[in-house]
């Protein structure tokens, strides 16, 4: 059911960590193949996280397989799910028979207990990250200019950027799943500069958008402040940060990310922010 399973990790562990050994427990790749729903399933506040590349027919979400008391379930039987349209077509995605359409980087929110959830649209491309929930949120769609929009940045520190909240209280409830979309402009690089932590959450970021996909790069920095490591990324791949890392990166050129938070609160400001001179 799931193309992988990423354990949680201590902060101990970076220490002799090989670059192949930080891609092998944090990076999340080959989420796109045609007509199939790719899932992996991480440790990390036991976020799922997914892609879906559509192709001439629609593609359904799996249902659950283990244990045998939920098989044939839906995998939102106990979840709440976020979706976003990540490629540049328009795609649908179907939940119980009501069609939402989602325009490119337009999001889905998904409430606990949807039974099916397709997705249609030749050659859409979708992201989707989905925590447990306790509760049952209404499904609606956000769109870009639904978001609540945070600008930070300026050009001449070349971090020049728009944070879309697009599921997080004010704009979507839900009862612990929190995303939201940056998008960096033409010439801005950095994104989450200065950096930060939270102890109480873990967050995945998702990049794309990446002018060229071939020769395009973002190199994310990961770790405890005082001793950071980084995982090269490439359009369409995701990588895990655990409470206790920071999570930032640079781009070869402008991009966009999705985060995805999940854990104790829905508070976006409880975040412990680092000064840049505590970075090693
Ligand atoms: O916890 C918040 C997340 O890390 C992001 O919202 C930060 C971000 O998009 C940015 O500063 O560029």
């Amino acid at each position: 059911m799931f193309a992988r399973t990423y354990y949680g990790t201590h902060p101990d562990m970076m220490a002799g960590a090989s670059n192949a050994d930080l891609r092998d427990r944090y990076l999340i790749h080959d989420l796109f193949r045609e007509g199939a729903c790719v899932l992996a399933y991480t440790h990390a506040d036991r976020l799922i996280i997914g892609g879906v590349r559509v192709g001439a027919g629609p593609v359904s979400l799996p249902r659950q397989q283990e244990p045998p008391s939920a098989a044939g379930r839906s995998l939102l039987e106990r979840r709440e799910m976020g979706i976003f349209n990540v490629g540049a077509v328009e795609g649908v995605v179907t939940v119980d028979g009501t069609a939402f359409a989602l325009a490119p980087k337009h999001c889905l929110y998904v409430g606990m207990g949807a039974d099916e959830v397709v997705f249609s649209g030749s050659g859409a491309r979708f992201y989707l990250a989905s925590s447990p929930a306790h509760r049952a949120f209404p499904t609606r769609r956000i769109g870009l200019d639904d978001a609540a929009i945070l600008v930070r940045g300026t050009a001449e520190e070349a971090n020049a950027r728009r944070i879309h909240q697009m599921i997080l209280p004010g704009t979507c409830d839900s009862a612990q799943l929190a995303m939201g979309l940056t998008i960096l402009e033409p010439g801005s690089v950095w994104n989450t500069m200065p950096p930060h932590v939270h102890e109480r959450r873990s967050e995945i970021y998702f990049y794309f958008d990446l002018p060229d996909v071939a020769q395009d790069r973002v190199v994310h920095f990961m770790g405890q402040g005082e001793a950071t490591r980084s995982v090269v990324l490439q359009d369409g791949e995701a990588v895990i940060s655990p409470p206790w890392s920071i999570h930032m990166g640079v781009g070869t050129r402008a991009y966009a990310f999705i985060w995805t938070m999940a854990g104790e609160n829905l508070d976006y400001s409880d975040m412990d922010v680092l000064d840049l001179c505590q970075l090693m």
